[in-house]
């Protein structure tokens, strides 16, 4: 039986039940499966299958909308039952609708039962009426980030009754001061409606507090995708499209995904997302004067690195897991499939968890956990591999898959497996196969192009060699162009709305 066994239910059999409401004129409200069925036929008829604006098909006689497009159920002070939800328009708009009756003699504990019910399916395990601090960047990609926020987003968060506390940066490092200061006891979760840097900031501003932790775990951060990569958005909420992304904010499950700590000087810094040297952070950091181009600037920034057949001398030193293609290919395997072995029983992976010691584990609520392998100052451990490039043309570490939309790069990353995944390839390559290589990200062969290795790892340090200055990227945002080290932080872990989850191999 379900949710209202308790309720005791005044009405005859057809006029309640514990999945249908029935609301006179003929209109009932059943929980279907996957659905809300409305038998309305003023709804139906509004709904019909329309082309080039005529009708089609038979007259329906109920609509279906499914739980996950319900943002909320309430009844009004006229004893009217609202319901809210949303629709897709043409281009993926994301548009909130309400359906609302009068409940006429339909007494109110059954119907708050049933809400109670509709709502359970709707969200099933995600937080309902999260409590968000959004910070919208007007600069963010082509600048259009207040008009998404208030037209695409604003309007479903207000639908599904979040409480919204709203701020539009006037000047960067404004992310970073925000969450170094921010309430976490006020806050579920933490909006960033802009490109992955005013996000890089959020990650950078809860590592800079003293319950860095804490703030890490206990608020989450969400990404509307308003820049022009959006890979935050591309891989927790499947889509780089500001409504949909809304809607997985709004309906996600929280998930940890792993941080990954990087020294250089004398800075510490945390990273979501990726580090890159060579083609790929040139065409990121060097094409800013061609943001106009929105995500074109990416492919007209590759394509001119693979003219000029640019390579990026450099020292890297690699603590390797997974050390070529066809063991990643089964590690990834192995995690999607939940197999145990991977996950010790606190669900840390035990390539990870093998690393630890009793004494360095943190306690929860403190902060930044200390670095494993040391920091750059230090001598690089003796297990490390250690190579020298000459002809270097890409350097690409991430901890997720997609990198834009139409990017994925790291087909095997899982994001929180306690690992890095790795990927070069020589900068030397004849142009013709250097493009077919760059045009496989788009077609998902990437991976399995000969010319890329692709490894698993848990911490490097890279030195860049013989060049005067050049581009080092975290997150897409610049770095000086001195060594860095990384290391995978399995312990660090901030939560997420995560939609999706895909299959890549
Ligand atoms: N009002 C503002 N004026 C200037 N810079 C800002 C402002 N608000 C935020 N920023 C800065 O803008 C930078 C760019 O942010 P973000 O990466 O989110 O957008 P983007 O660069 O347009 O996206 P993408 O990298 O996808 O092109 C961040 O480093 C942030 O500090």
């Amino acid at each position: 039986m379900a949710e209202s066994d308790s309720v005791a239910l005044p009405l005859a059999p057809e006029t309640y039940s514990d999945h249908v409401l029935t609301l006179g004129k003929g209109i009932s409200l059943a929980l279907g499966s996957d659905a809300l069925v409305a038998k309305d036929k003023d709804l139906a008829k509004r709904n019909r299958t329309r082309f080039c604006g005529v009708a089609i098909g038979n007259l329906p006689t109920e609509i279906a909308l499914p739980y996950y497009n319900i943002l909320w159920a309430s009844i009004d002070n006229d004893n009217e039952l609202v319901i809210d939800y949303t629709t897709e328009k043409r281009n993926a708009k994301i548009r909130c609708e309400r359906l609302q009756y009068s409940l006429g003699n339909t007494p109110i504990v059954p119907a708050q039962a049933w809400i109670e019910t509709l709502l359970k399916r709707a969200y099933g395990q995600a937080q309902r009426q999260r409590r968000a601090k959004v910070l919208v960047n007007p600069h963010a990609g082509p600048g259009g980030a207040v008009h998404i926020w208030e037209t695409d987003v604003r309007p479903l968060f207000e639908a599904a009754r979040m409480t919204l506390d709203v701020v539009t940066t006037g000047h960067g490092g404004q992310g970073t001061q925000i969450s170094e200061a921010l309430d976490i006891d006020a806050y579920d979760v933490l909006v960033v409606c802009s490109g992955d840097g005013l996000a890089y900031e959020v990650f950078n501003g809860f590592g800079k507090r003293a319950d860095a932790r804490s703030a890490l775990q206990k608020v989450a951060i969400a990404h509307i995708p308003c820049g022009s990569g959006n890979a935050m958005s591309c891989n927790l909420n499947g889509s780089h499209l500001p409504g949909p992304s809304a809607l997985a904010v709004i309906k996600g499950v929280r998930t940890s995904i792993d941080l990954m700590s990087i020294t250089q000087g004398s800075r510490r810094m945390l990273s979501f997302l990726s580090q890159s040297v060579g083609i790929i952070a040139e065409a990121d950091l060097g094409t800013e004067n061609m943001r106009w181009l929105g995500a074109a600037r990416f492919d007209v920034g590759v394509a001119q690195r693979i003219f000029s057949k640019k390579v990026y001398p450099c020292d890297f030193a690699i603590k390797v897991e997974y050390e070529n293609k066809s063991e990643v290919r089964a590690h990834y395997k192995r995690i999607r499939n939940g197999e145990q072995g991977q996950k010790n029983e606190g669900g840390e992976s035990t390539a990870a968890a093998s690393l630890l010691t009793s004494d360095s584990k943190p306690e929860a609520g403190e902060g930044l956990p200390p670095l494993r392998f040391g920091t750059i100052n230090d001598e690089v451990p003796d297990d490390w591999e250690t190579t020298s490039y000459d002809k270097l043309g890409n350097f690409y570490c991430g901890n997720m898959a997609w990198m834009a939309p139409n990017a994925n790069f790291f087909s095997a990353a899982c994001i929180n497996d306690g690992l890095m995944d790795l990927v070069t390839n020589d900068g030397d390559i004849p142009v013709r196969k250097y493009i077919d290589l760059m045009t496989s990200v788009e077609t998902g062969k990437f991976f399995d192009n000969s010319l890329v290795s692709y490894r698993k790892i848990v911490a490097y340090r890279f030195t860049p060699r013989n060049q005067i200055d050049g581009h080092i990227s975290i997150d897409g945002e610049r770095i000086p162009f001195e060594p860095f080290q990384v290391e995978a932080g399995w312990e660090l872990e901030a939560d997420r709305y995560q939609r999706l989850s895909y299959k890549r191999f």
